[in-house]
């Protein structure tokens, strides 16, 4: 079988609409996180800056710190220099200049690096693999383990497109659904897939030859771990590795599971971390109304949008119900409303937040677990119509930040609005105040005067 017939295959399986409807089922940690990773690859489709600077810590200290600003100081083959510009890319990426020299170097390094999805690391490692295989060579030279099928597919992409000028470098995807018969020795140099799948092509039907890698990426560990079975397939196919091989783990959040893991799997590693831009609520104004159910909610909100003009405004609920409800009534009130569901799969999600980003629609009804983790960076209104709770009504802190903060770069003004409807939401409300240490005023949002003053 040849590579041509693969890349057909993998196309094939990933036409379908991806079911991956995900968030709401809160017991399964795998495919929540999987499903915020792949939203977040989709919507990211440009490089995520921030302004901290990347953390390094090198295995040899005494050994100089390299770090590259341009493409061309890597001496990357002109097929993959060709690549990599016309991805569009002209300078390296932050965690990029760090962590190419020390994945390039000669003899090969390991490296741990962690850093926020966007930020360049999936570019990264693939240009890695890329410049390492030899395309004379027809067996796999390169492994690289993914979480879930949908997040393999979208790394082939990346390697598809970077290597678009080096045709000779073919790639094979481990997936659900492409067999191979036992004994049969894949050419392909690079192989991407789900620990599952490669494990079996490794041990099971010996169609990799595993002491012929020289090239492991561990790709998205912190999904990765949410799963034990993953967590010891990848373990497994590590330990069939020769020591030689040069062993890579990329993650973008890096609790001690994750730490712990990392260190089982990447022996005397380099490592790089790159802070995620800390949030705050310094640039916010704040504000509560009182109301007593649903409706009046609604009709201060309608009050808010008289009075007030506002660009795009994001409104938080807290059951999808709610949240089918309020974009109903305000599109008979004549809004452009985009509505994030539960039942949705991650590609439609995708497709509505990317839309709302391009400023489509004006007003983005949401639950909070439909958005978990995704940045909406330029809304200057947000309404939390419910606010956020954790499992036992009490307040939920983290997401508050999260909905309304801004990171200090995006110190842009903003507007929040609280809607309290009861002896329990105003509870939550001075949870709120209390934990941040931050007063938020009462808004009479019968009083369009009032209103009009908080716009200012
Ligand atoms: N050096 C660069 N210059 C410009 N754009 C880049 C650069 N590196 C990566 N990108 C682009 O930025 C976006 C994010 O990059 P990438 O997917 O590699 O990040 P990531 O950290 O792996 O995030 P995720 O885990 O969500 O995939 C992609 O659209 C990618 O094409």
């Amino acid at each position: 079988r040849n590579a041509s017939n693969f890349m057909l295959l993998a196309s094939k399986l990933a036409s379908p609409i991806i079911h991956l409807s995900l968030f709401t089922c809160h017991s399964c940690l795998l495919e929540d996180k999987a499903a915020q990773s792949l939203l977040n690859k989709m919507i990211h489709t440009s490089l995520v800056n921030t302004t901290n600077q990347v953390e390094v810590l090198q295995r040899d200290p005494n050994s100089p710190l390299y770090s590259v600003k341009t493409f061309e100081e890597l001496r990357l083959k002109d097929k993959l220099l060709k690549g990599v510009y016309d991805m569009g890319f002209n300078r390296p990426s932050k965690i990029q200049e760090n962590a190419l020299p020390m994945m390039l170097a000669e003899p090969p390094q390991n490296l741990i690096a962690q850093s926020q999805s966007g930020t360049g690391k999936t570019a990264a490692f693939v240009l890695a693999m890329l410049s390492h295989v030899d395309p004379t060579n027809k067996w796999t030279q390169c492994l690289c383990i993914a979480p879930t099928y949908e997040l393999a597919l979208q790394t082939g992409k990346v390697i598809e497109q970077m290597g678009k000028f080096y045709p000779e470098v073919k790639l094979a995807y481990a997936i659900r659904g492409n067999k191979l018969d036992r004994g049969a020795k894949l050419q392909e140099q690079i192989v991407i897939g789900t620990p599952g799948t490669v494990l079996d092509w490794c041990s099971k039907l010996k169609i990799i030859n595993p002491k012929k890698i020289s090239v492991f990426v561990l790709d998205e560990a912190d999904v990765m771990i949410a799963t034990q079975g993953h967590q010891d397939q990848s373990i497994r196919i590590q330990r069939m590795l020769p020591k030689e091989c040069q062993m890579l783990l990329f993650s973008a959040t890096f609790e001690d599971s994750v730490w712990k893991f990392a260190e089982r799997v990447v022996p005397d590693p380099n490592i790089i971390k790159l802070k995620r831009e800390e949030e705050t609520l310094d640039t916010i104004k704040q504000y509560y109304v009182l109301c007593s159910d649903k409706e009046e909610k609604f009709t201060a909100l309608c009050n808010i949008y008289g009075a007030i003009t506002i660009a795009q405004a994001m409104i938080f609920c807290h059951t999808r119900r709610t949240a089918g409800w309020l974009a109903a009534e305000l599109t008979k009130e004549g809004h452009v409303v985009a509505l994030l569901s539960g039942e949705m799969t991650v590609e439609q999600r995708a497709a509505i937040i990317e839309r709302f980003r391009e400023g489509k629609e004006k007003v983005l009804v949401t639950t909070n677990v439909c958005s978990r983790g995704i940045d909406v960076e330029q809304v200057s209104v947000v309404i939390n119509f419910d606010l956020p709770m954790d499992k036992d009504g009490n307040a939920d802190n983290e997401t508050y930040l999260h909905r309304i903060g801004r990171t200090g770069r995006f110190g842009k003004r903003g507007l929040a609005v609280n809607m309290i409807d009861s002896k329990h939401s105003m509870n939550i409300l001075n949870q709120i105040e209390e934990h941040f240490n931050k007063k938020i005023n009462k808004l009479d949002t019968d009083d369009l005067d009032e209103i009009e003053k908080i716009s200012n």
